[in-house]
């Protein structure tokens, strides 16, 4: 009997931290129009000539601090997450990881899945909050190699999974094992976006960045929108450990280039609590649903240190989703729910 494809995908990272890697890496990253939204020939004088000869070196030297002789923890968790959903699905299931960028790559697994001659194709994203520059990315990439079959086999696809219980249950527990009570504040930190991402996503044009508040909950004009979606999965979780509204913050990290990024910025965040006397921070990162260089370096790292500088004692990470039984069990469901 033929199996059902199931198409789990990352963001990709480089295939090792050499500064040739990275930068092969940041290249096809930030060469993908929905990433870098400008004119090819501004986005490839912008990219190639700007942004990667100074990034890379840079990057490079990151990615071999958080590198362990299992890899890359993006491409490590990735395969974990892969192999326990296909020990959960069982064999009427084939389940397939690839990455946006690098590698494994889609078309390998999209190929896979066409030799075994799937029943069906589901996507999952591996991005619980839905943005042009992840999501949309990866959707319009299988859609590209897809649109050239002869066959193209019954296909769906996630668009965003920010309020799924078992993914709030899971961040809340891992969050529980820091003993939040013992904290000042607590930061939720997603990754984050360029302004124009956010008006862009706006069909109506009018309301994103244009009325006060807007994506600070979700409505039905914004529920596309990667800032309220954001917003909403902070609340969620917040409410799930019981943690006041005074005793949040939501922000944004990870900021790229000199145009507005979404705000409020985690790095102001920071520098206002320790202003205000706040000694102790947990960070949960909700955009990602593995452990990598932006969880386990930026905030692990570089802002304990920018909090310390600033009076603050201590910025500590709650770990991602990883290989969590229940994250598993969330991503059977959305892996099998229509
Ligand atoms: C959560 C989803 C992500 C969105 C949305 C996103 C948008 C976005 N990112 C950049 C630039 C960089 N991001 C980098 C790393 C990185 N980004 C995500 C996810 C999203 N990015 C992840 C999971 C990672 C970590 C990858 C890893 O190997 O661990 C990097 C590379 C690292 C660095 O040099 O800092 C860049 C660059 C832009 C410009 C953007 C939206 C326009
Ligand atoms: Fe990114
Ligand atoms: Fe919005």
């Amino acid at each position: 009997m033929s199996k059902q494809g199931i198409l789990l995908v990352n963001l990709g990272t480089p295939d090792s931290p050499s500064v040739p890697d990275v930068k092969k890496y940041l290249d096809e990253f930030l060469m993908d129009g929905r990433v870098i939204d400008i004119y090819l020939v501004g986005r490839t004088f912008l990219v190639k000539g700007a942004i990667v000869p100074f990034r890379a070196p840079k990057s490079a030297k990151l990615y071999k601090e958080i590198w362990s002789e299992k890899g890359s923890p993006l491409l490590y968790y990735s395969i974990r997450q892969k192999e326990l959903l296909q020990e959960k699905l069982g064999d009427q299931f084939q389940v397939e990881l690839a990455m946006r960028y690098q590698s494994p790559s889609i078309e390998d697994a999209l190929e896979r899945m066409k030799k075994s001659l799937v029943s069906s194709i589901k996507v999952l994203a591996l991005f619980p909050q839905y943005a042009s520059a992840s999501t949309g990315s990866v959707h319009q990439k299988v859609m590209d190699i897809v649109s050239k079959w002869q066959t193209i086999p019954p296909i769906s696809f996630v668009n965003s999974f920010h309020d799924n219980t078992g993914m709030i249950e899971t961040f809340a527990e891992n969050g529980k094992k820091h003993n939040p009570e013992s904290y000042d504040h607590i930061l939720f930190s997603f990754h984050g976006l360029p302004q124009r991402h956010l008006k862009k996503c706006d069909h109506t044009h009018q309301y994103c960045l244009q009325v006060n508040g807007c994506c600070d909950s979700l409505n039905d004009t914004n529920k596309f929108c990667y800032s309220a979606q954001s917003h909403h999965t902070a609340k969620l979780i917040a409410a799930q450990l019981g943690i006041t509204q005074e005793k949040y913050s939501v922000c944004f990290q990870s900021r790229l280039g000199k145009d507005p990024w979404v705000q409020p910025y985690t790095s102001e965040v920071i520098a206002k609590l320790a202003k205000e006397g706040k000694k102790r921070l947990l960070v949960f990162c909700p955009a990602f649903v593995a452990d990598c260089l932006e969880t386990v370096y930026e905030v692990s790292v570089e802002y304990h240190e920018e909090f310390k500088a600033l009076g603050g004692e201590h910025v500590q990470l709650v770990e991602s989703l990883n290989d969590e039984p229940k994250w598993i069990d969330a991503l059977t469901a959305l892996a099998t729910s229509c």
